[in-house]
């Protein structure tokens, strides 16, 4: 089997500097030879040079921050993340901030239209131009994705592939009123903090994979935002929220989706390296290169 890792140093998406220095880091901190040591083949063509939009060139659009730069790199990472799926390759993307899942998962849907998503998130990232506060685009993705809110002509390309009841989320617990709304009027399925420590996060995975994929027979896009960890696992990130996954909740989702031999592609989002300190960044970029492995079969035992 072979892992596609795809490189995408972007931070378009959000004000935050160093997010686009993410990929750099995982990779340096050894994720290649790791994935080999489980016995993948691994491609690695290097991070992606994404072209530079001048703000000049690229004013906002109603709130929307960057909108061409943040639309033509993710039509790209599309491209690259659907070629590699369409090749039988997984591809494993390294953000980055999380608007390069409109990229990813359009790619996903292109090769396999009935693949569903898991998305491990503080945030539910499904703002529309309408609902948006903060025009920041890594705020927004999945709107984008189900093809809901105002028609922005920039993002003419994304179809609206993803069906309502083929997403799920874990670990939400910062969403706007106007995401709220949206989950609500959509009946989108999310698992909180709440649920999470309600039922357990075994009994959690087991309800949203029986939500998006009951036969288990849909190939999966595990989209991680590392986020989604408490801060005091990965606290080098841009919008940190207490309350969090501990270590082992958020590599238990990872093994538990690796178990169900389904997996089609998987993002590791919004490390920047940037932030924390010296021993947070290492112990951040430690834990998107560790959630890696146990979602591409690294086992305790
Ligand atoms: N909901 C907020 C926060 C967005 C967070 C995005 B992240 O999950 O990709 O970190 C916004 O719209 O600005
Ligand atoms: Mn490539
Ligand atoms: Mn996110
Ligand atoms: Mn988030």
């Amino acid at each position: 089997k072979t892992v596609a890792i795809v490189g995408c140093p972007f931070r378009g998406g959000q004000p935050k500097l160093g997010v686009d220095k993410g990929p750099i880091h995982l990779v340096e901190a050894g994720l290649v030879d790791q994935l080999k040591e489980l016995g993948w083949n691994v491609k690695f063509d290097g991070h992606h040079q994404f072209e530079e939009i001048s703000a000049a060139d690229d004013p906002p659009i109603g709130k929307l921050k960057n909108p061409r730069l943040v639309s033509k790199v993710c039509e790209s990472v599309a491209k690259v993340v659907g070629g590699h799926a369409e090749n039988g390759e997984l591809p494993l993307t390294l953000g980055g901030d999380h608007s390069l899942a409109m990229g990813t998962i359009s790619g996903t849907l292109k090769a396999h239209p009935d693949a569903c998503v898991v998305w491990i998130d503080a945030h539910a990232d499904i703002n529309t131009a309408e609902t948006t506060d903060s025009g920041n685009i890594h705020g927004m993705p999945v709107s984008f994705l189900i093809g809901i809110g105002e028609k922005v002509s920039e993002f003419a390309w994304v179809k609206p592939a993803l069906k309502t009841n083929r997403i799920v989320y874990i670990g939400l617990r910062d969403i706007d009123a106007g995401e709220k709304r949206i989950l609500r009027e959509n009946n989108i399925k999310a698992f909180s903090m709440h649920h999470v420590d309600k039922y357990g996060i075994g009994k959690v995975v087991e309800m949203a994979l029986d939500h998006v994929n009951p036969n288990r027979d849909l190939p999966i896009h595990l989209s991680f935002d590392v986020d989604a960890l408490d801060p005091s696992v990965a606290p080098s990130t841009g919008t940190p929220v207490r309350g969090g996954l501990s270590f082992r909740e958020g590599h238990y989702i990872c093994e538990a989706i690796w178990e169900t031999g389904l997996l089609a592609a998987l993002d590791i989002m919004e490390v920047n390296p940037s932030l924390a300190d010296g021993e947070g960044v290492a112990q951040t970029v430690a834990v998107g290169c560790s959630l890696a492995r146990s979602a591409l079969g690294e086992t305790l035992l």
